[in-house]
């Protein structure tokens, strides 16, 4: 253990992060991030609205430059959104393996969508899926290729409650098997205890702590994190939340 927050104590690292910043005019968005992914773990990444999550995920991939710092990955990275960004004029079959070399295409879309649960969807046009199905075909799309590393910004933010909960198992399943690296960013501090083994809180563009999924308290503690605090008790009553592993409701983040 480092003690560092955000610093993996596994060997390996799958990603890796150091003194990232990003700047837009004058804010700094980004202010030293340092993070480590194992190889075979999944962290997930908490922070209040507008603390920089997107921001950070983005530069993981490559996709925005970072004023500083060092950004490592072992390899090419899966990634996938909130919005599930398929191509409406694509076929699901064709969405999946966009990009892929024709050697191997047609058997590694075939294996991506089985490992989804679409195996039967192949042929189907992305605006005749549901949004649950939608999300499942991105995380296939973002993993045919077999990355070693796979970066999530709320890919199930905009599920029902149900679909989310089949969406999350799926991914566990998914992460079990394929081992990669594993990112996930999320506005939800259940879903973060409950899927990762490690949460990080991101705070005004820094990792200011981690806490272990499987610890006692965890829910609460990364909420107390997030500075949301339990309402008094209500002699007598439900608490008006519910659906994670703590008494607290879920609040804006
Ligand atoms: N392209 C941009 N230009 C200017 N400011 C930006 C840009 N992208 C993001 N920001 C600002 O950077 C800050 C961090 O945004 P980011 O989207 O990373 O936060 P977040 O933690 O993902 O928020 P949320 O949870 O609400 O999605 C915000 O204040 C946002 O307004």
């Amino acid at each position: 253990m480092t003690g560092t927050p955000g610093q993996a104590t596994v060997a390996g690292a799958g990603v890796r992060a150091d003194g990232v910043r990003v700047r837009y005019g004058d804010r700094t968005v980004l202010d030293g991030v340092d993070l480590t992914v194992g190889r075979g773990e999944l962290v997930a990444l908490v922070g209040r609205s507008g603390s920089g999550k997107s921001t950070l995920l983005r530069v993981l991939a490559g996709l925005e430059e970072p004023a500083a710092g060092r950004v490592t990955l072992a390899g090419a990275a899966g990634v996938a959104f909130q919005e599930h960004r398929l191509l409406p004029w694509r076929r699901v079959a064709a969405n999946v393996g966009l990009g892929l070399p024709r050697a191997g295409r047609t058997g590694a879309v075939r294996d991506a969508l089985a490992a989804v649960g679409l195996a039967d969807r192949a042929d189907a046009w992305p605006t005749h899926l549901s949004g649950g199905q939608a999300q499942r075909v991105a995380l296939a799309r973002a993993l045919v290729r077999r990355p070693p590393v796979l970066l999530l910004d709320e890919p199930f933010g905009a599920l029902d409650a149900l679909t989310r909960r089949h969406s999350q198992d799926l991914l566990v399943r998914l992460h079990a098997r394929h081992g990669c690296a594993t990112l996930l960013v999320t506005h939800d501090p259940a879903e973060a205890v409950r899927l990762a083994g490690r949460v990080l809180v991101l705070d005004a563009g820094r990792v200011v702590a981690e806490v272990a999924a499987d610890g006692r308290d965890a829910h609460a503690r990364v909420l107390d994190l997030l500075g949301v605090h339990p309402p008094a008790a209500i002699p007598g009553g439900a608490a008006h939340g519910s659906g994670g592993p703590g008494r607290v409701p879920a609040g804006p983040y």
